[in-house]
Parts: structure tokens; sequence; C-alpha cells
């Protein structure tokens, strides 16, 4: 039978295992920089927007009015969200089918501050979390919005990412290669939309620990951001 932390990396670890959280506002490099530092150092890694994803999916596809907190909370035990956390080839089904393609989706994208927003699922999909994390052989780097204050508040190591909205919109634009004025502009104002309705909900809002590391990638390469991290959970574990 599958579990939610199949799939953990085979790579063995080269020292103790240590938690990593690493949290920050959309498009500020959390999900390439989290898979890269979990390959780089033999550990699991968990993609949490994308389980909130999944159960945006999962809520839209049967027909529930995402706009009603009630509606949502009453059917947020039913879909079977499994993760798998190979950084190399992570994965996510829904009730057993692959969602990882219709997750990334427009509507998705559009609905799931609602959806996540919602205490009931935020219980379920915390408890998912932790006991993906608790089971990750070699340890584990989890991203996404909480995860510092409230889904693993004692993590060996924690980093906040921050980036300009002009960098982050541009970040995202090309990568949707949408790279017009226009096209970027709008991106910027969906990704400041997104950020206002994450931070301000009342349930578990987007927000940096009090002991966290903040790292501003604004004017940093990906690799520059992968090998501070990496510095960093490798001080951690020599000190362990
Ligand atoms: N330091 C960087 N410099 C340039 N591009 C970067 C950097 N970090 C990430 N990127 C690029 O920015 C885009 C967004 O990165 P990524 O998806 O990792 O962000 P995210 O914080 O996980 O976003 P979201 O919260 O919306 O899922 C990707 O195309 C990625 O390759
Ligand atoms: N720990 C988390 C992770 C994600 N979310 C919500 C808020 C985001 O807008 C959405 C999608 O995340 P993304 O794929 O863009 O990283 O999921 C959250 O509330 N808590």
């Amino acid at each position: 039978m599958e579990t939610a932390a199949q799939a953990a990396p085979a790579a063995p670890a080269t020292g103790p295992a240590v938690i990593v959280a690493i949290d920050g506002p959309s498009g500020t490099g959390k999900s390439s920089t989290s898979r890269a530092v979990a390959a780089r150092l033999g550990m699991s890694f968990l993609d949490t927007g994308a389980q909130y994803r999944a159960m945006t999916w999962w809520m839209t596809g049967n027909g529930v009015d995402v706009s009603d907190p009630s509606a949502v909370a009453a059917l947020a035990r039913k879909p079977a969200i499994v993760s798998g956390t190979d950084p190399k080839a992570p994965t996510i089904t829904v009730d057993g089918a692959d969602a990882s393609g219709p997750i990334r989706t427009p509507e998705v994208t559009a609905n799931v501050s609602a959806v996540s927003a919602v205490p009931e699922v935020r219980e379920v999909i915390t408890g998912l979390q932790r006991s993906i994390a608790a089971s990750a052989p070699h340890g584990i780097v989890v991203e996404g919005r909480d995860i510092g204050t409230t889904v693993l508040p004692d993590a060996d190591v924690k980093i906040f990412l921050t980036a300009s909205a002009e960098a982050r919109a541009a970040r995202r634009s090309g990568e949707l290669g949408a790279t017009t004025g226009a096209a970027v502009a709008a991106t910027k104002e969906a990704l400041i939309q997104r950020d206002a309705a994450d931070s301000t909900r009342k349930a578990s809002p987007l927000a940096k620990a009090a002991d966290a590391t903040e790292i501003d990638t604004t004017d940093l390469t990906l690799a520059q951001v992968i090998d501070r991290i990496v510095a960093l959970v490798e001080e951690k574990r020599a000190a362990k």
C-alpha cells in the first residue's frame, strides 16, 4: 500500500537528518531552491503548495462552491492526497490520479487562496505534512507559507525567501513565456493579490518565523541561493 512518504530519495544522507523549512511569498524561488537543496543533500522534498492546489482541484472538480468556506470544510477530509518526496521526481496524486498537471491551471491558481484559508483544510493538510516530515529517513526540505511558524516550528533550519514583486513577476512571466509589458504587469498584480490573501487570512497566514534567516533573492541567481542554503544546512548538520 502507498504511504504519504513514499518515494523518498535513495541517495545516502551525508550527516544527521535535519528538517529544513523554507517559506516566502509567491515566486520567490521556494520550489526550485528547495528541490535543488534536497537533491544535493540526499534529503526528501515536500511542496506544500502542491497539496493545497490538489485540494482545490478536487473541490472544483467535484462542483464544490469554493467561495463557501462551510461547503469546503464539510468535504475537506474526502480527497486522498499523496505526495512523492523524491526531489528529482516529485509527484502528487489525488484519489490515485496524477494531479501534477491539473493543479497548475489558472483556475486552480485563482481559487487556491480561498480553499487554503479554510481551517479544516489546513488541519487535514498540516497533519499530512507533519507525518511526511516525521517519516523522511534522511531529513526533508519542506517549502510553503507557514512551515516555520506552524507546521514544523521546531525545524532545524528556517529560511524566509523574499524578492521584489518586479523580479518575481519577471521570473514567473519568463516561465510562462508571456513577457510583454502587459503580461508581466498582469502577473505582478496577480502575485500581489495572492500574497495579500495568503498573508491576511486568519488561519496560519504567510509569515516569517522569528528565528528564520531571511534571504532576499532579488539580485541573486538561483545557484547563489541554493549555495547559501546548503551552507546553512551543512553548518547545522555539523553542529548536531
Ligand atoms: N534566484 C533566482 N533567480 C532567477 N530566477 C529564479 C530564482 N529563483 C527562482 N527563479 C525562477 O523563478 C520562477 C519561480 O520560482 P519557484 O516556482 O521556485 O518559486 P516559488 O516561490 O516556489 O513560487 P510559488 O510560491 O508561486 O509556487 C522559476 O521559473 C524559477 O526558475
Ligand atoms: N504552506 C502553505 C503552502 C501553500 N499555501 C497556499 C497559498 C498559496 O497561494 C497556494 C499555492 O501555493 P504555491 O503553489 O503557489 O506555492 O497554497 C498555504 O496556504 N500554505
